[in-house]
């Protein structure tokens, strides 16, 4: 594991959860999603959601930020319940969250700072000299040169429309990061380098992360706890090697079938170095 994260790990473990879901019952019709789903996101933690296809990891994170309206069950958002909050308190949660979605959600016909500028002027009412010049820096953050600054989407290559729309989602400094699925469609080496980029912005900013991935190597390389969905609910939420040991069919596929014992074994994964290659 990779230092800085065994130090999370360690003082996360005893904290109040920032995210605590309790009882979670989400359906559509008659097609039950999930029914009695418990999950706690520790503060400084980046929890990885897996699950198979369908089972309700994107419909988690947008019932958390708020994008969906649960049937039945509670969640708490640094202590607060959601469903007591006035819209305008619930606004003043909301502005603690960001959200990289999968596709990256960037505006085609804004350049970049113009993009990353868009939420401080929204939100933080900044004149936009200073949103735009405060843009360039979280584009800097996201490891974007420059000169990306005035591209639009249009111009950039698939790992380059990632950083970016990290740098959105770092706009308002965010306190939990949602990423659904961030490095999806990335070659290997961008994705690594995506990962490693994760944990270093964790680590200096001390943000806490809900990670929906099907990359097993951005498990083993960011994570510092994996929650399994299936059958409704949460399976299992630990640390890896204790989820990959889960006596599961699923669970065992995943993490022990030939992808998973190549990125457990990668010289740099998590159980090892922290950091495929
Ligand atoms: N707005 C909606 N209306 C009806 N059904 C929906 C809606 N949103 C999601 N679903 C259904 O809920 C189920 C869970 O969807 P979700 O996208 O959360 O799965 P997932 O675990 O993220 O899957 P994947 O790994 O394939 O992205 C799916 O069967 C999906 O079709």
């Amino acid at each position: 594991m990779h230092e800085n994260a065994r130090e999370h790990t360690s003082t996360f473990s005893s904290a109040q959860p920032v995210i605590e879901v309790r009882g979670l019952v989400n359906r559509f019709g008659n097609h039950v999603i999930h029914d009695g789903l418990d999950l706690d996101l520790q503060k400084g933690e980046i929890l990885g959601v897996v699950g198979g296809s369908g089972t309700g990891k994107t419909v988690l994170l947008r019932t958390i930020i708020g994008l969906n309206k649960p049937a039945a069950g509670h969640i708490r958002v640094f202590g607060q319940d959601l469903e007591q909050l006035s819209a305008r308190e619930r606004s003043q949660v909301e502005q603690r969250f960001g959200v990289l979605f999968q596709g990256g959600a960037l505006f085609t016909s804004l350049n970049l700072q113009e993009n990353i500028a868009l939420p401080l002027i929204e939100h933080a009412h900044l004149p936009r000299p200073d949103a735009e010049a405060l843009a360039r820096v979280k584009l800097a953050l996201a490891g974007l040169p420059p000169e990306a600054a005035i591209k639009y989407p249009s111009e950039l290559s698939g790992g380059m429309v990632k950083r970016a729309s990290l740098a959105r989602a770092l706009a308002l400094d965010p306190e939990i990061l949602f990423l659904d699925e961030p490095t999806a469609g990335l070659d290997p080496i961008g994705a690594d380098a995506f990962d490693r980029l994760l944990v270093t912005l964790r680590d200096a900013l001390g943000f806490t992360v809900f990670l929906v991935t099907h990359d097993l190597d951005t498990l083993y390389a960011s994570c510092d706890r994996v929650a399994v969905l299936s059958q409704k609910k949460v399976l299992v939420a630990d640390t890896l090697d204790r989820v990959a040991s889960t006596d599961d069919t699923w669970v065992q596929e995943y993490f022990n079938g030939p992808r998973g014992r190549a990125a457990s074994h990668s010289p740099h994964g998590l159980l090892q170095h922290n950091h495929r290659e």
